[in-house]
């Protein structure tokens, strides 16, 4: 509502309680829109009239309100469902304000109140959520030492609830990857949440006095009713316990109350979980596509046929393990449903009846369930003894060498049959339930004795018409008498005009019509009263057994959540198989050397995407820390560098996350970090890095390494001139295999020829090349990973095949010998290393020049200790000072 300013007087408004009542509601909820219930509508007023005219294009008017004009725009009540989700996705906050008490009996004004606030994070509502996707609200807080953070995630439509605490790269990356619809931090952090996480984020920020760690800890021992919480793993995440205390309080403040499903929080343990950092996630494309009609992996590799699985696989490649037995105990299963296809399909078949379980059952907990959705939830629940029977059967059956016995039955074991509550749905509820409870309908016949007896009353009312019918003919001689209902009168009885004369005296005549006229009868109001307040007794009865049959569905919360946990886990492995047989994947070895050996590896979305006869080459690759760990991949433009990197990358990813992978045979020792930096110049383009960011990136790289992790570096240094990148991408390399506490497997693609000499001085250091073969003056890709180094660039050639005009390819051709002969490679390690002293002194000049800024310049020089440099340091700073005297 419009507040009165001090310049300008407002005609004074007079209040109406009902106004009253509104201004005290909407006070409560600041930002929130707040959706009103007068009578059967919705009404929005004011601001929030406007901007819900705008978002549901429904009408906007004005009302006269107590000397004012006041927007006003409303909608029926029973449309609530098509336009809340609208104003959510809009980004809305929503109070969803309702009559409290029956307006008919209400004394005075009818009480009113908030009843839930839907926020982009909080919904059950299914047009608000998508069910291939969880829909996380997150809490962030931010800890007391330097870059400490508390991170909670909870998805209310499934009860998941995780918990965990790290550093602000832990943080932003968990951020990426569950992609929370809403994020909620203390508003004394707003400045720092943007520039560490970003904007992309619907945010909302509380008060400091929620971010403390005995309410936290408090108002969660309190929902769990423990006594601690150390059952949950979490005692010893101070700010991860903050952060999840903050989503259960901001529940409680949006009126979501009725949260039985949430059982358990989880830790999410950082060290379980293969590191990924930010631009290997987008790199890799594996849930979301870099370019908008890009295929991510997830595309290629989910053939999920239930909602709760297709929400897991996401889950596990953004989180792959990196622990060797929970890794082989999914590839058994995966090999054991490829080795039996029968299997799969049944499997599948059963599973694809499953409907989304995860949300039922939490719908179950909150009381939100109607009766369609009940009987949906007692058909997914009889597919899963056959699915416990077919497992039971299969594993006995199939003699897998299974390495950790019993962790193939550990899946059969999990599922819950609850057979006693599915005998109760199915003797109790309809196979035809509606969608509302409070309309009858839902009990099926003999059940309760009292609600046949009504029934019997309400719905044989047609016989007893009848033979009332044919009583008052046989005793009036009316022939053409009728009875008849309509909702003016109820029922009536009808005679033509004909038979006027034969109507008996104590009949009450009510309608004159045309050629007929329509009568009561005392007897037929009776019967009348009788059939309404049987079928409002009806109503009544069904809605409270519809109850009763929730809350014993209610009690079975755990175990329905444990069968969606194991089903969701098994749909996930029958897509990984059924995928590994359609695109020919094997099984990965997986163990815990530091070796990795790909035979004939292929990027597994490529490979999909090449149009029909042309084949993805395959290419071998083989790391390790002793004799090839890291490898300099030259070769020209579009011969395939980026693929080869990327597919290596991915086939660890997909095997450690339990898929198959594409190769002919995959040795892998397990890795537990993945780092990327790709060239600054891809990234310009969208304006997002400079060559300074990719450098700072690559040294916080640089810092972050493990003897297991696996470094892909693609042309990195291009977005400088020549000389300073090769410089820069061989001071790298040289870092990277000198490193004195780990070994990192490397991949480096680049396009300066000069770092195949790195090889020469360096063991472990090795040279390969996308091979191209020359044909006249053509290239013809190959795309086979060979031994040794590359002189060429083909950069014209790959213009010319660009379409390029003729006269410009010969004349750059003419160009590039005369660069080539004039600037012989004679000796180019002894170049590179003059060129950075080369530039210092240039530095030293511009200082002794007298320029005004030497002074700041000197006194940065005097703090450089050249001692504990390293080499990347050193081109930093140099930067920094060219910058500096620029
Ligand atoms: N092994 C392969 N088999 C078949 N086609 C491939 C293969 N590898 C790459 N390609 C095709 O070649 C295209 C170019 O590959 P890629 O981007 O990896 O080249 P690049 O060497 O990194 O080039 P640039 O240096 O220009 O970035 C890919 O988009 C893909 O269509």
């Amino acid at each position: 509502m419009k507040s009165a300013t001090a310049a300008k007087p407002q005609p004074k408004r007079i209040e109406t309680p009902l106004n009253r009542q509104y201004n005290q509601i909407k006070a409560k909820y600041p930002g929130a829109l707040l959706l009103f219930r007068v009578g059967d509508f919705y009404e929005t007023f004011g601001e929030d009239a406007i901007r819900a005219s705008k978002i549901l294009g429904i009408t906007l008017t004005k009302r006269n309100n107590g000397g004012s004009n006041e927007e006003l725009a409303g909608f029926p009540h029973h449309s609530l469902d098509t336009h809340l989700p609208k104003l959510v996705r809009a980004g809305e906050r929503v109070a969803i304000c309702d009559q409290l008490e029956d307006p008919a009996v209400a004394k005075g004004i009818v009480r009113r109140g908030v009843t839930e606030l839907v926020t982009p994070g909080v919904s059950f509502n299914d047009n608000v959520l998508d069910t291939r996707r969880n829909n996380y609200l997150a809490a962030v807080h931010f800890g007391k030492a330097d870059d400490t953070f508390g991170i909670s995630f909870l998805d209310i439509s499934t009860g998941e609830f995780l918990a965990s605490q790290g550093n602000a790269a832990y943080i932003d990356k968990l951020l990426q990857g569950f992609n929370p619809s809403e994020v909620l931090y203390c508003k004394r952090n707003r400045q720092e949440f943007g520039s560490l996480f970003g904007d992309k984020f619907h945010t909302y920020t509380l008060e400091d006095w929620a971010f403390t760690y005995d309410f936290g800890y408090n108002f969660l021992k309190q929902h769990f009713q423990t006594t601690s919480l150390k059952g949950f793993g979490i005692e010893g995440q101070p700010d991860g316990i903050i952060a999840a205390g903050v989503i259960l309080h901001y529940l409680n403040e949006t009126e979501h109350k009725d949260l039985q499903h949430i059982t358990r929080v989880t830790r999410l343990e950082e060290d379980r979980y293969v590191w990924l950092d930010r631009f290997t996630i987008r790199n890799l494309e594996l849930t979301v596509a870099q370019q908008e009609g890009g295929v991510p992996l997830i595309q290629i590799l989910d053939q999920t046929v239930t909602p709760m699985g297709a929400r897991l696989l996401r889950k596990w490649l953004n989180l792959p393990l990196k622990e060797k037995t929970l890794i082989d105990e999914r590839l058994n299963m995966v090999e054991l449903l490829v080795s039996d296809i029968d299997l799969a399909d049944t499997l599948v078949n059963h599973l694809r009846q499953i409907g989304d379980l995860e949300r039922l059952v939490s719908k179950v907990a909150v009381r939100r369930i109607n009766p369609r959705e009940l009987l949906q939830l007692k058909r997914s629940l009889q597919h899963v003894l056959p699915i416990k029977e077919l497992l039971i059967t299969a594993l006995s059956q199939n003699e897998l060498a299974d390495p950790h016995p019993g962790s193939l039955k550990k899946y059969a074991d999990q599922l819950n049959p609850v057979s006693f509550l599915i005998d109760r749905i199915d003797a109790e509820l309809r196979e035809d339930p509606p969608t509302l409870s409070n309309q009858g309908g839902i009990i099926k016949p003999g059940i309760n004795a009292e609600l046949d007896e009504l029934t019997a009353i309400a719905y044989s009312g047609k016989d007893y018409l009848l033979q009332l019918q044919e009583r008052e003919v046989q005793q009036t001689g009316i022939t053409s008498l009728k009875v008849a209902y309509n909702k003016v009168f109820g029922y009536y009885l009808e005679v033509t005009h004909a038979h006027k004369n034969r109507v008996p005296e104590e009949w009450i005549r009510k309608q004159t019509l045309v050629n007929a006229e329509r009568y009561i009868t005392p007897e037929l109001k009776e019967y009348e009263e009788k059939i309404l307040n049987a079928e409002e007794q009806i109503f009544q009865i069904e809605a409270r057994m519809f109850n009763e049959m929730i809350l014993a569905a209610g009690e079975y919360v755990g175990a329905i959540q444990q069968n969606a946990r194991a089903l969701s886990v098994l749909d996930v492995l029958a897509s990984f198989a059924r995928v590994a047989v359609k695109n020919k994947y094997v099984r990965p070895q997986i163990n815990e050397s530091k070796i990795l050996n790909i035979k004939d590896g292929r990027h597994p979305v490529i490979e999909q995407q090449l149009p029909p006869g042309e084949p993805y080459i395959p290419n071998d690759i083989y790391l390790d820390d002793e004799t090839q760990q890291l490898i300099i991949i030259t070769g020209p433009n579009m011969a395939g560098k980026s693929a080869l990197l990327r597919q290596t990358a991915l086939i660890v990813l997909m095997a450690q996350a339990g898929s198959f992978v594409p190769a002919s045979s995959a040795e892998l020792g397990l890795v537990d970090k993945i780092f990327t930096r790709v060239g600054a110049s891809d990234n310009l383009s969208r304006g997002e890095s400079t060559f300074m960011v990719e450098m700072t990136e690559t040294a916080s790289i640089l810092n972050n390494l493990s003897e297991r992790s696996l470094v892909l570096m693609d042309e990195i240094g291009r977005g400088t001139s020549t000389y300073d990148g090769v410089s820069i991408a061989w001071a790298i390399a040289e870092y990277l295999h000198n490193k004195t506490d780990c070994r990192p497997k490397t991949l480096f693609a680049t396009h300066y020829h000069e770092l195949n000499d790195l090889a020469a001085d360096n063991s472990r250091i090795k040279n390969y090349n996308v091979a191209v073969k020359e044909m006249g003056n053509k290239v013809i890709f190959l795309r086979k990973l060979k031994e040794g180094g590359s002189e060429h660039s083909f950069g014209i050639h790959v213009a010319q095949m660009a379409g390029m005009p003729a006269q410009i390819v010969s004349r750059a051709n003419e160009i590039l010998k005369q660069l080539e002969s004039s600037h012989q490679r004679e000796d180019n390690r002894e170049n590179i290393q003059k060129a950075v002293p080369q530039e210092r002194e240039l530095a030293l000049r511009i200082i002794e020049s007298g320029d005004p800024k030497s002074e700041a310049i000197k006194e940065k020089l005097r703090t450089i200790d050249v001692n504990r440099l390293t080499p990347i340091e050193a081109l930093l700073k140099l930067n920094e000072l060219l910058k500096m005297a620029e």
